[in-house]
């Protein structure tokens, strides 16, 4: 099978503050696999290591050791200028802090990476998603002048507008109502019709049991795999990870 994120043998350690203590062990080994189309739900308690795994499998972070390939690309034989590229034109991540730059309306953040990569922008388009999100605000409203969830609703969108053949998305729903939840649920869903692979860190259960795959880790590690898993068969596993979690 063809894999479109290929993740094998993951590690990520980090150095202890304390000299005189052994590094930081954060991700142990985690292979991990997707394709086109597939939405990958990715599920642990507090600390386990998802946000360090999206970011190592997405190119953001190296890992201290482990092969990633994403498209055909192995991240860990590319240039900086290569993995930029590979982040301009396959890759889209949706952070979990938003990540807005601070000096720039609404609609130019969601503007700015077609921006920086030279492509054409159409505000129709824009105003459109912003309308399927429901997203109650003036886009030219600056990041410190708009709800936690509003600011959510322009990152998903500056990270949507790319048109990646991946997206990763840290908790992206995190901060919403629950219709709000829904429509940018929908979207990614969506979008995983047309051959887009969507890998997302939740805490959402609900959430999770519509994805095709969830994978649960559980201190660094991936513990359980379920295909089109039930909301059920998740409660469970993680009532599991979180009672033997370190
Ligand atoms: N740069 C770092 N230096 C030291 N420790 C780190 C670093 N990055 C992450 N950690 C630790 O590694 C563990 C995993 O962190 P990570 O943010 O990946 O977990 P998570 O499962 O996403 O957590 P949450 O659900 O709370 O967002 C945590 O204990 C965290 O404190």
């Amino acid at each position: 099978m063809e894999f479109i994120v290929d993740a094998q043998n993951i590690r990520k350690s980090v150095k202890s503050k304390n000299k005189n203590q052994p590094d930081i062990k954060i991700l142990r080994d985690v292979n991990f696999q997707a394709t086109a189309g597939e939405f990958v739900s990715i599920l642990g308690p507090s600390g386990s290591g998802k946000t360090t795994l999206l970011r190592c499998i997405s190119g953001l972070t190296r890992p201290t050791s482990g092969q990633v390939t994403i498209a055909g690309k192995s991240l860990g034989t590319s240039s900086e200028r290569q993995l930029a590229r590979l982040r301009r034109t396959t890759i889209s991540y949706i952070f979990q802090s938003y990540n807005l730059l601070p000096a720039l309306p609404a609609y130019d953040n969601i503007v700015l990476p077609l921006r920086l990569s030279h492509q054409k922008i159409n505000r129709h388009d824009v105003k459109k998603l912003m309308d399927d999100f429901n997203f109650q605000a003036a886009l030219s409203q600056y990041p410190a002048e708009l709800s936690g969830g509003e600011q959510q609703k322009v990152a998903i969108a500056r990270a949507l507008m790319m048109h990646a053949q991946v997206i990763f998305a840290d908790e992206p729903t995190g901060a919403l109502d629950s219709l709000s939840r829904q429509l940018i649920f929908s979207k990614l869903r969506e979008l995983t019709k047309f051959g887009v692979c969507v890998v997302m860190v939740t805490h959402d259960i609900e959430q999770a049991s519509q994805t095709d795959r969830s994978l649960i880790l559980r201190d660094g590690r991936l513990v359980q795999e379920f295909t089109h898993p039930s909301e059920q068969t998740l409660l469970e596993a993680m009532h599991l990870a979180e009672k033997v979690s370190s």
